[in-house]
């Protein structure tokens, strides 16, 4: 099983980008997420895992008290193209220089701009969506004006062209984004997602076919005839009974065990290129618990082993 030198996935450089950005979520603390993740031990469990290990630090992003919040639809609108514009870069910039983007959240407007980078390297990518939520609204649809429920919408074309910047008009193939873990969506995202193309496996298939038969799939899917696979992870799609530290917790998510499994599985077949992990919010949490379940579980996608 451990032929890769002895290490499950491949020794890669890692290369740590921290985005201590929260407009996206309108609510303070998802900013701390970079620090308590790399708080928990991070650097010293991927090492362990066989890979260097290179911490560019946290982007600069301006605190919210400073800014004034617009009355639409699209809250810090010019914060987070500014922001996803630095971060495409630094995305982009790691591909093509060999190294393993590993983005710390921050919230999950993030992806917008990991995605926005990775989609000038890749021709065909896929992406794994970790999620309780279904992060498919548009400026029309969404109740909140929250930019951290639009990532996947904006990554497949739809919605403001200002948050689509960073894409350079290259998108991402529905067909190849798969979803685990939601169980909840308003309802016109719900909608909109049904004629997406995109694939749900929603809490209702993990509980039917099992995490290991639904990773089976998803991986098929996003493997087929793409040239790099992103995992974007939301903590949320965890059960807060394992991740209280999160801004919109929502119950009857992953075990902390399913979880692990699903990122031991991705390890296994080595077919991540790059990997963010988003909306832990330490102000939420209880001792950094989410913080460390962040961390063990960034590490098991990189296929860190007790034994
Ligand atoms: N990344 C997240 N936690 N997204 C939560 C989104 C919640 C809700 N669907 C909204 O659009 O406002
Ligand atoms: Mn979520
Ligand atoms: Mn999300």
């Amino acid at each position: 099983m451990h032929g890769k030198g002895g290490f499950l996935v491949g020794p890669k450089t890692v290369r740590i980008i921290g985005v201590p950005l929260d407009y996206g979520a309108d609510r303070r603390g998802v900013d701390m997420g970079p620090s308590a993740i790399r708080y928990a031990g991070l650097h010293e469990k991927l090492r362990q895992a066989g890979h260097q290990v290179v911490d560019l630090g946290n982007l600069p992003v301006p605190v919210p008290e400073s800014r004034e919040v617009a009355q639409t639809n699209l809250k810090y609108l010019d914060e987070i193209v500014k922001v996803s514009r630095v971060l495409a870069r630094a995305v982009e910039k790691a591909v093509e220089e060999d190294a393993y983007p590993l983005v710390l959240g921050g919230d999950h407007s993030i992806a917008i701009g990991t995605i926005g980078g990775l989609v000038r390297h890749f021709q065909n990518l896929g992406v794994l969506w970790f999620d309780a939520h279904g992060d498919y609204n548009t400026d029309q649809t969404s109740p909140s004006g929250n930019i951290h429920g639009m990532p996947v919408a904006t990554a497949v074309g739809l919605g403001h062209p200002a948050l689509q910047a960073s894409f350079h008009g290259r998108f991402v193939n529905p067909a190849k984004i798969v979803y685990v873990g939601v169980r909840t969506l308003d309802p016109e995202e719900a909608q909109a997602l049904r004629q997406s193309g995109t694939t749900v496996f929603s809490m209702h298939e993990i509980d039917r076919y099992g995490m290991r038969d639904v990773m089976a799939k998803a991986m098929d899917i996003v493997t087929d005839g793409t040239d790099g696979v992103h995992l974007s992870f939301d903590i949320d799609a965890v059960d807060p009974l394992y991740a209280p530290g999160s801004g919109t917790p929502f119950s009857g998510g992953l075990t902390e065990r399913e979880a692990h499994l699903a990122l031991e599985l991705l390890a296994e077949s080595d077919i991540l290129s790059s990997m963010e992990m988003v909306e832990v919010n330490p102000i939420l949490d209880e001792h950094n618990r989410t913080g460390q379940l962040a961390a063990n579980l960034i590490a098991s996608a990189l296929g860190h082993r007790i034994i």
